[in-house]
């Protein structure tokens, strides 16, 4: 059944496809049993791309992805991809729909389900009821600075360099996304550099220092160096609440906190654009934090929920079906609840599941969860 709520599917590479089709169970259920249906369109991205067109990202993908309400997107990479040249490697289809959507907010939040407090590599009291965002920036850094590349030296040598760029637009735009995050939630954004060591950061910390000043009302700001942020979020995660920082340190941040919650597996996030002041849209792409997964990919054990939660987000921010993504994140509690486990976030006296059972798990509390 056609829709108006567009949604192009990229399952990518390696357990990207394997846990996109999970949460394509669940939009099956929606459109079964709450009556809400997707106007869904499937492409190839990373390496399946690569492998079909030569390409990671063909233009008429891109062009569908600009055209959707929402991308929802697997993972791209893996080994079989290692020797090709930089310009076409898998990840570069993900960093092009990025930079082409101009996506440049990344929110990955860490919250700790009631059921994983023990899970977490911290101890319970430290992450019990955690909910922090991290706010990355996306589409400016080392990730896309020129110059780039390798170069031949006299001496027989090499010299390989990238470049840290950020301008004071770029910085203010992901600064104002961040206090705004900040005032719907506890009032409180940390703003993370190293503005010690990189002019980048020195400005970083300028703009947002006086972006505070000028539009910060109601917001704690302060400012943490890199590699305390990564200290502090494994000592007392608690004391954050909206971290906002760059493309190669939220990268990196991100995946530390993933162990708050447990795994890998369980962080999802959203990579949105500015809103379009004329039709009030904005581009906008769901991914889960996690990469493909090689050493895992196609033994069926991979953990669901950092898709499914990041579809979630999608049905938040992008479909207005706050009712429903409450509904979906209720189902993964209660899921937890219950004592099913897949092997990355498996514990004592819990039960392993695969991947698909996971979902039908999740599908069944869906049921009970609509039928009161
Ligand atoms: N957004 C994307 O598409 C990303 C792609 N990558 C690419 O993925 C490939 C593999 O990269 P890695 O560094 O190994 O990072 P990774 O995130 O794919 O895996 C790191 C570790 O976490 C585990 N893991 C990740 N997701 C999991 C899940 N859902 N369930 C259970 N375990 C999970 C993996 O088994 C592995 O041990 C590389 O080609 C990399 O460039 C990496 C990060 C993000
Ligand atoms: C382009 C991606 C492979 C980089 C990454 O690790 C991420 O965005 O999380
Ligand atoms: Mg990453």
């Amino acid at each position: 059944m056609a829709s108006n709520r567009k949604m192009l599917v990229l399952g990518g590479d390696g357990i990207g496809p394997e846990v996109v089709k999970e949460v394509l169970r669940v939009v099956d259920w929606m459109a079964k049993k709450r009556s809400v249906s997707f106007d869904l369109q499937e492409g190839l991205v990373g390496g399946a791309a690569y492998d079909k067109h030569g390409t990671p990202l063909t233009d008429e993908t891109l062009a569908d992805a600009v055209d959707s309400d929402a991308v929802l997107f697997g993972a791209v990479g893996g080994t079989q991809y290692d020797d090709l040249p930089f310009e076409v490697k898998p990840e570069r289809g993900l960093l092009r729909l990025r930079k082409e959507m101009d996506l440049f907010a990344n929110l990955r939040p860490a919250m700790v389900f009631d059921a994983m407090a023990d899970a977490s590599s911290l101890k319970r009291d430290l992450v019990s009821g955690l909910d922090i965002m991290i706010l990355r920036e996306l589409t400016g850094g080392v990730y896309f600075g020129q110059p780039r590349g390798i170069d031949d030296l006299p001496d027989g040598t090499k010299k390989g360099y990238d470049t840290q760029v950020y301008t004071t637009p770029e910085i203010e735009r992901i600064g104002r996304v961040a206090f705004d995050l900040a005032r719907k939630r506890d009032g409180r954004v940390t703003s993370v550099e190293k503005a010690n060591v990189m002019m980048s950061g020195v400005l970083w910390r300028e703009v947002m220092t006086n972006l505070h000043k000028a539009e910060g009302e109601g917001v704690v700001l302060d400012h943490m160096y890199a590699d305390n942020c990564a200290m502090q979020l494994v000592r007392n995660p608690k004391q954050f609440d909206v971290i906002v920082t760059d493309n190669l340190f939220g990268d990196i941040l991100s995946d530390c906190a993933a162990m708050l919650t447990g795994s890998l597996g369980m962080l999802p996030s959203a990579s949105l654009g500015a809103v379009d002041e004329v039709t009030g849209k904005r581009h906008a792409l769901y991914e889960p934090v996690h990469g493909s997964a090689p050493d895992i990919a196609g033994k069926g054990i991979a953990n669901p929920i950092a898709e499914m939660l990041s579809f979630a987000m999608a049905l938040r921010y992008s479909f207005d079906m706050g009712e429903e993504a409450d509904m979906l994140e209720q189902a993964i509690q209660n899921v937890l609840k219950s004592g099913l486990r897949t092997a990355d976030i498996m514990q004592d006296g819990m039960a392993r599941v695969s991947t698909t059972v996971m979902t039908d798990s999740l599908l069944k509390e869906l049921d009970k969860l609509v039928s009161g």
